[in-house]
């Protein structure tokens, strides 16, 4: 059986980072008036995502993104070009107007992501950025349109691949949220 195709950085098998990306250049798909962001130092969470609202390149059935500092993200060139995607959204996704590729998804609202810009690796003109680790809203795709028979082939090729398949973020992330929920509604022990 011919495995299914996830994304294209990974369906070959996935690339460990260097573990000293000292940060690079995200460019968009545009070939002029391309938009250019620097982001300072390496990317964390890096995983593959099956939710509706994250960028997917031509043909992907899943996103890779990862997060950064909001600080460590510079528009460099053609900023003017960017918009936000869904205002409502927790992740403030800016995408190419032209081209279409989400550039930076900061977090602003009070929330335990807040502080963090969502980023697509793929987009970095640099290799050796840290590796997806995971895969996350995998049962999402189905919302795309992927037929639910797939799934169990999807959620095969992922273990193959060393992602755990989650259908809603991995444990560590699940984690902080509810660490930040418990801290809110005072019931939080170390
Ligand atoms: N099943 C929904 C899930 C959407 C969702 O919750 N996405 C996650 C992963 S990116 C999230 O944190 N979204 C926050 C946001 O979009 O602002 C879909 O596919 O649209
Ligand atoms: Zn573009
Ligand atoms: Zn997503």
């Amino acid at each position: 059986m011919a495995s299914v195709s996830l994304h294209p950085s990974i369906d070959s098998g996935v690339k460990p980072g260097s573990g000293s990306f000292t940060g690079g250049t995200l460019s968009c798909l545009c070939t002029t008036g391309t938009v250019r962001l620097k982001i300072k130092g390496d990317v964390a969470h890096n995983h593959a995502c099956g939710c509706t609202k994250c960028w997917k390149p031509a043909g992907a059935m899943f996103s890779v993104v990862a997060v950064v500092p909001s600080d460590n993200v510079e528009i460099v060139e053609n900023g003017d070009k960017l918009a936000v995607v869904d205002s409502s959204a927790l992740i403030q996704r800016h995408a190419c107007k032209e081209c279409g590729v989400h550039m930076h998804g900061p977090v602003e609202r009070d929330h335990a992501f807040k502080g963090l810009s969502f980023i697509h690796p793929e987009r970095f003109a640099e290799s050796g950025s840290a590796a997806p680790g995971f895969a996350a809203f995998v049962s999402s795709v189905i919302e795309s349109g992927v037929s639910p028979s797939k799934m169990d082939s999807i959620r095969a090729r992922f273990k193959e691949l060393g992602l755990e398949p989650y259908d809603c973020l991995n444990p560590t992330l699940m984690d902080v949220l509810a660490t930040f929920a418990a801290k809110k509604a005072g019931t939080y022990r170390e």
